[in-house]
């Protein structure tokens, strides 16, 4: 019978756990919190319009990766991810990150403020290893900060 789109519909296709075998890699999820705050940042020169109080709405995606998956075939449930959501509605949402951050309100330093309070409580209760927090002011700017692995 000649091939067409038919008969090559029919022909037997690969069990799926063969192929779930055949290849090695790593997963990653990712989840994006939205919230407003305002900021200012400080020792810019005179004029520089960052330097005056305002206001954004701020993106953070915190990315959880790992090779192994667990439960029903996951890196960890997305719901896991909850605490963060309940700890940036509660310390940062319409807040003044001036007021909240030990440092300059950069995307660079809110990035790896969310990383650092990422890997102490949310880490431990969660399958896989934080990969990164990537922080976005508007649509078009965005700081990845990725925590160095620690050897042990
Ligand atoms: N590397 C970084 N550069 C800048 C940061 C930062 O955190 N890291 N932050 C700012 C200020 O927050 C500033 O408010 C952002 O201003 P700007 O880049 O101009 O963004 P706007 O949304 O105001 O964009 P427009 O194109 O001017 O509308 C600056 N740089
Ligand atoms: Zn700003």
């Amino acid at each position: 019978m000649p091939e067409n789109a038919l008969t090559k519909a029919r022909a037997p296709i690969e069990p799926v756990s063969t192929l779930a075998t055949a290849i090695a890699g790593r997963y990653t999820i990712s989840k994006t919190f939205t919230f407003a705050a305002a900021h200012h940042l400080p020792g810019l020169p005179d004029g520089h319009k960052c330097g005056r109080n305002h206001g954004h709405t701020w993106r953070v995606r915190v990315a959880i990766n790992a090779e192994e998956l667990t439960g029903p075939g996951w890196v960890t449930d997305f719901g896991d991810l909850a605490p963060l959501a309940r700890f940036i509605e509660q310390h940062l949402d319409h807040q003044d990150l001036n007021a909240v951050l030990p440092v300059s309100p950069t995307s660079e330093n809110l990035a790896a403020f969310v990383a650092a309070w990422c890997q102490q409580h949310l880490e431990p209760t969660v399958h896989g290893r934080l990969e990164s927090v990537t922080v976005s002011e508007g649509d078009d700017l965005s700081v990845e900060f990725r925590p160095r692995a620690v050897r042990g």
